[in-house]
């Protein structure tokens, strides 16, 4: 894209993080015709990019034809020098080019981007406006919160429940440690929303409900360090340890940490959605800035406010204090108990 100055060739060892920022800048060639020299990739193969590392794309190919042949190989891949400036994630289809052989050494090259179904992203903080893109095509978005230590925190999940509406990705929850701490008030919370939730514990890991859930979608597991994210992916995905020495056999390089994303396929025999499912794990980010959601999109985590505030005068900010905003007759009225109170207090931290 030619507003995106090329002027770094190498991917340096953050750009991970750095080429997930997409910064829109004036293209001060903009009254140029475009030369467009894109070559065309009749012998391109797709592949599902699964890992990200240090500028290397792990993509899986299928082998065959045969959508039920699962039989692919593991592709390490390098970005085409015009994608240099754009996020490649985990969850992209890739058209990839080269050696896509996958044998041990080989390179292969990224050439274009398949048109994504959704795109989960945060920016660093509230006032940070540059979003960095996390997970492409996820349909699902699985929070995972400890009803005890570390201790449930409203306001991150209302985060992660409006990053997820605001990508049109259904978000679920998963609360763990529940041997710790009673889970209901915390959940009470989030009752109207109606969003669904697993109850964790050990020895009690609600597998079946979860990969029920999973089966046939992608699902990017997101949650605050600690709270037994990789334990559950480990119980649902018991070879993700293999899974991850496959990859860094073929690439040589370190072990991913959990400061990068990871995407495992969970078999889910027998459940109505199909054999198996995507489980993407990501790191616990303690932040989860909005700075690039709009009001509309941070409302639209709030569907369980909704219809009150269709009853707001036109132009409401729905702040504290604004004249006639129909939460606050809701509040006094009686329509919006404690718990719904609550949930105005929340709504309103986020659109100040
Ligand atoms: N009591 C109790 N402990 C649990 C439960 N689930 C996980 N744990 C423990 O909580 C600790 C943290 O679990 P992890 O799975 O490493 O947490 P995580 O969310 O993956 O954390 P990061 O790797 O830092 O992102 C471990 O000691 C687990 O054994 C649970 O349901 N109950
Ligand atoms: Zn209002």
């Amino acid at each position: 894209m030619s507003w995106l100055t090329p002027d770094d060739d190498e991917d340096g060892p953050y750009s991970e993080y750095a080429d997930h920022a997409v910064r829109q800048r004036p293209n001060p060639k903009a009254n140029r015709p475009r030369t467009k020299r894109r070559p065309e990739h009749a012998d391109a193969v797709v592949g599902l990019v699964t890992a990200v590392d240090r500028g290397r794309y792990t993509a899986l190919v299928e082998s065959g034809a045969d959508p039920h042949d699962l039989s692919e190989r593991v592709v390490v891949a390098a970005r085409a020098r015009e994608l240099r400036r754009t996020p490649i994630v985990i969850g992209d289809r890739v058209q990839l080019v080269g050696d896509a052989s996958g044998a041990e050494g080989s390179l292969a090259r990224i050439v274009s981007i398949e048109d994504r179904r959704t795109l989960l992203r945060r920016s660093a903080d509230d006032s940070d406006t540059v979003e960095r893109v996390m997970v492409a095509n996820a349909d699902q978005m699985l929070i995972v919160v400890a009803a005890a230590n570390p201790e449930p925190r409203v306001r991150l999940v209302d985060r992660y429940l409006v990053a997820a509406y605001d990508a049109g990705i259904r978000p679920l929850i998963c609360i763990t440690k529940v041997d710790l701490a009673d889970p209901e008030p915390f959940l009470g919370y989030f009752s109207a929303l109606e969003v669904p939730v697993f109850r964790s514990q050990p020895g009690a890991w609600p597998l079946d409900e979860i990969r029920e859930a999973l089966a046939g979608r992608t699902t990017v597991f997101v949650g605050h360090s600690g709270v037994g994210k990789s334990t559950l992916i480990n119980e649902l995905v018991p070879e993700a340890g293999r899974a991850t020495g496959h990859v860094n056999e073929v690439t040589g390089r370190g072990r991913h940490t959990s400061s990068s994303s990871v995407a495992y396929r969970a078999e889910t025999p027998g459940c109505a959605g199909g054999g198996t499912g995507w489980v993407i794990d990501t790191p616990g980010v303690r932040s989860f800035g909005l700075g690039h959601v709009t009001t509309e999109g941070i409302l639209r985590g709030f569907t369980d406010l909704a219809e009150i505030i269709d009853g707001c005068p036109r132009g409401c900010t729905h702040l504290e204090g604004a004249p006639d905003c129909e939460l606050d007759a809701a509040i006094a009225d009686g329509r919006l108990d404690a718990a719904g109170a609550a949930r105005v207090e929340s709504l309103r931290r986020l659109l100040k």
